[in-house]
């Protein structure tokens, strides 16, 4: 018996269902891409379906969409001979998200409309932003294989609930019908459909057809109007974009393939398109977005890279055609040399797939290099008469990319470091800091060398949690009075990843925070001899600090590196720096015992003062948590050293 069902949609679905017709409004246009883009991939999937199983084409191998209108019922139809839906599937793909992390994303939606329309773009609404132009959608579906019977209506207003009976469909695929709301009528009209599809969905390979008009004359004196002529044609190119020669595609084509591939609204940094011949013979089309999703930081997201095999649509998020740390990349890659029915498991063993993955790598790493060149255009270094490059306006358009690309991705691309060694000096070129005479993440290691001072023979950075902190550490001190730069790093992947790089084109990085001072060269004879002096009749003084501090220090020594300050700590050689020690804390991580060396100041007056004190011993500790407050870390016992200080204090 043909009985409807009413079902609920998901608490999600509902939510996202409210917002998608409240705040995309603006663009609801947009609605025919996604819908399109649905019927194209049903195509796609039946497509590799029956590369194991012909009959799943019921003798009707055409793949195709249609987009319809009825003008009177007001009613506009997309119709796809695509996979189709069983009940259960129109029930469960209809009715629920399925994606991970929609949760996640539901929590970030702020209320602002502007804001959130960004976000709901980037998670891509699909199939519901039909209603934002209808107030009822029809869904008719038989999914490929099934009897005649077993088709499914699926009806909905987009508000609660949904209704679904089952009903006889002779054809497969799908066919989804939007009742427009009366403020959608322009959609009802042949040549506002014809342009969306040209706008969105020319690069979709299928044929997309549309009924023919022709202009009929009025008769008894009614005005004349487009009729349709029962013959269908197709209206857009019906070729995948990445097939066609670069100099038939316009930078909007580029730019509208991305959006809909990436559910990015914003228009990409920057694309590169390339037929790759030799041992294996792929297209590749990768992309740079301008903005960093909300998820980056979740190594385990899929590179967004699809893969398709001869213009056969393999799979999305293909991870292993992209390392991970260029996660952020999206594109096409279409292989002329994988089997058809390649599994995500074989992927991992393919030879051909690791040398795509290295092409891809390269090719993105091409790509910022030629950003990164063409970055900065040094106006104000120009001085009258100077004879300059003539920059074509290609290379002017790429001007300050970089820069964004950075502050987007920057953190992500250091993954590399540690991930990629082949490529890790390519990476270190690319790489960009702050530093401590400089504002910005705008310094390279080149940069950096070019300004080394005569006699200089490490790149000297420091890092901390904040740039503040950086740019203040008494370990900056010394540097300071002498001139000498030192790179200040702040993301939380910069002690990992320099753990892998530990020179720069032949010149050895060194943290200022690790191990004794040793300015080399840059250090004169005479300080050097003072240094010695110092420590040498400081001795006495630093064998109490030693015992006071026995269970805090590994060691107490005295210091140049220090100006202004009593005290720093440092760590060993070799050894895990204050900051990873924190950040290792901070998520639950095991870290191993290791305690720090205290330096000191031979010329503060704190630490003069000791030698005398009868409070040797809360001086003593007072210099030592003080260190550690000022490099950003928390004395063990936070009280006790409130209370040291306070009795010093009356
Ligand atoms: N024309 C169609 N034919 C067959 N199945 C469809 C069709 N349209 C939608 N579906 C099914 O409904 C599901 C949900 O569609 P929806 O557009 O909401 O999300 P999606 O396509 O999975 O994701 P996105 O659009 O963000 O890429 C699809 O995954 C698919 O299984």
């Amino acid at each position: 018996m043909n009985t409807k069902h009413t079902h609920s949609f998901q608490a999600e679905v509902a939510q996202l269902l409210h917002l998608v017709t409240h705040s995309l409004y603006s663009n609801k246009e947009i609605f025919l891409r996604e819908l399109i883009s649905n019927a194209s991939d049903a195509c796609d999937k039946l497509r590799f379906e029956a590369l194991n199983k012909p009959e799943l084409y019921e003798g009707q191998p055409q793949l195709e969409v249609r987009v319809s209108f009825d003008k009177k019922a007001r009613t506009l139809t997309i119709a796809d001979t695509g996979i189709g839906m069983s009940e259960q599937e129109a029930i469960d793909n209809l009715g629920t998200i399925a994606k991970s992390g929609t949760k996640d994303f539901m929590s970030k939606l702020s209320g602002d409309q502007k804001a959130d329309s960004q976000l709901i773009g980037q998670f891509g609404v699909g199939f519901y932003s039909g209603f934002i132009v209808a107030d009822r959608i029809t869904v008719e579906s038989r999914r490929a294989g099934l009897s005649a019977s077993e088709g499914v209506r699926w009806v909905s207003g987009g508000s609660g609930d949904f209704e679904v009976e089952q009903i006889e469909r002779a054809e497969r695929g799908t066919s989804i019908t939007l009742h427009l709301r009366e403020d959608a009528e322009e959609f009802l009209n042949a040549w506002k459909l014809k342009q969306l599809i040209n706008k969105y969905s020319d690069h979709i390979s299928l044929p997309i057809l549309m009924e023919k008009e022709e202009w009929k004359e009025g008769e008894n004196d009614q005005p004349g109007d487009m009729v349709k002529t029962g013959e269908w044609e197709t209206v857009n190119q019906a070729s995948a974009l990445w097939t066609r020669p670069k100099k038939d595609i316009t930078p909007e084509q580029y730019i509208e393939f991305y959006k809909n591939i990436s559910h990015d609204s914003e228009a990409p940094l920057t694309w590169s398109h390339n037929r790759v011949e030799g041992n294996t013979e792929y297209t590749q089309l990768l992309y740079i977005p301008a903005h960093a999703p909300m998820d980056l930081w979740n190594r385990d997201k899929k590179a967004g890279i699809k893969l398709y095999v001869k213009r056969v649509f393999i799979m999305d998020d293909a991870e292993a055609l992209m390392p991970t740390y260029l996660r952020f990349v999206k594109g096409v890659i279409d292989s002329a040399d994988l089997p058809l029915n390649v599994s995500r498991e074989l992927l991992q063993e393919s030879r051909d797939v690791r040398l795509i993955r290295d092409g891809n790598t390269r090719r993105v790493l091409s790509m910022l290099e030629d950003l990164a060149k063409h970055d900065r255009h040094d106006a104000a270094a120009v001085t009258e008469g100077d004879v300059v490059d003539v920059v074509s306006e290609d290379d002017k358009a790429k001007e300050g990319k970089y820069t964004q690309f950075y502050s987007e991705f920057g953190a992500v691309l250091k993954e590399g470091l540690g991930e990629d060694f082949g490529n890790s000096e390519r990476i270190a070129k690319l790489l960009r800091f702050a530093s401590s005479t400089s504002d910005g993440l705008t310094v390279s290691f080149a940069d950096y060398k070019s300004r080394m001072k005569e006699g200089q023979e490490a790149i000297y950075y420091i890092t901390a949690d904040t740039l503040a902190a950086a740019r203040n550490s008494p370990q900056l001190e010394v540097f300071k009075k002498k001139g000498i730069e030192v790179l200040l790093m702040t993301d939380r992947v910069d002690e990992w990843a320099l753990n892998y790089l530990t020179e720069f084109d032949g010149t050895p990085l060194q943290s200022v925070a690790k191990g004794a001072v040793d300015l080399g060269k840059l250090q004169d004879e005479a300080e050097k001899k003072a240094a010695e002096e110092a420590a040498e009749t400081f001795k006495p003084t630093l064998a109490r600090l030693k015992q006071a501090l026995n269970n805090e220090v590994e060691d107490v020594r005295v210091t140049t590196r220090l100006v202004d300050s009593p005290a720093c700590i440092v760590v060993q050689d070799g050894g895990m720096s204050a900051q990873l020690a924190r950040m290792l804390k901070q998520a639950g991580q095991p870290i191993p015992q290791s305690r720090p060396v205290l330096e000191v100041n031979p010329e503060h007056p704190l630490v003069k003062k000791l030698e005398g004190s009868v409070h040797f011993d809360d001086l003593a500790h007072i210099l030592f948590d003080q260190a550690l407050l000022a490099e950003g870390g928390m004395p063990e016992d936070p009280a006790a050293y409130v209370k040291r200080v306070n009795a010093l204090l009356v």
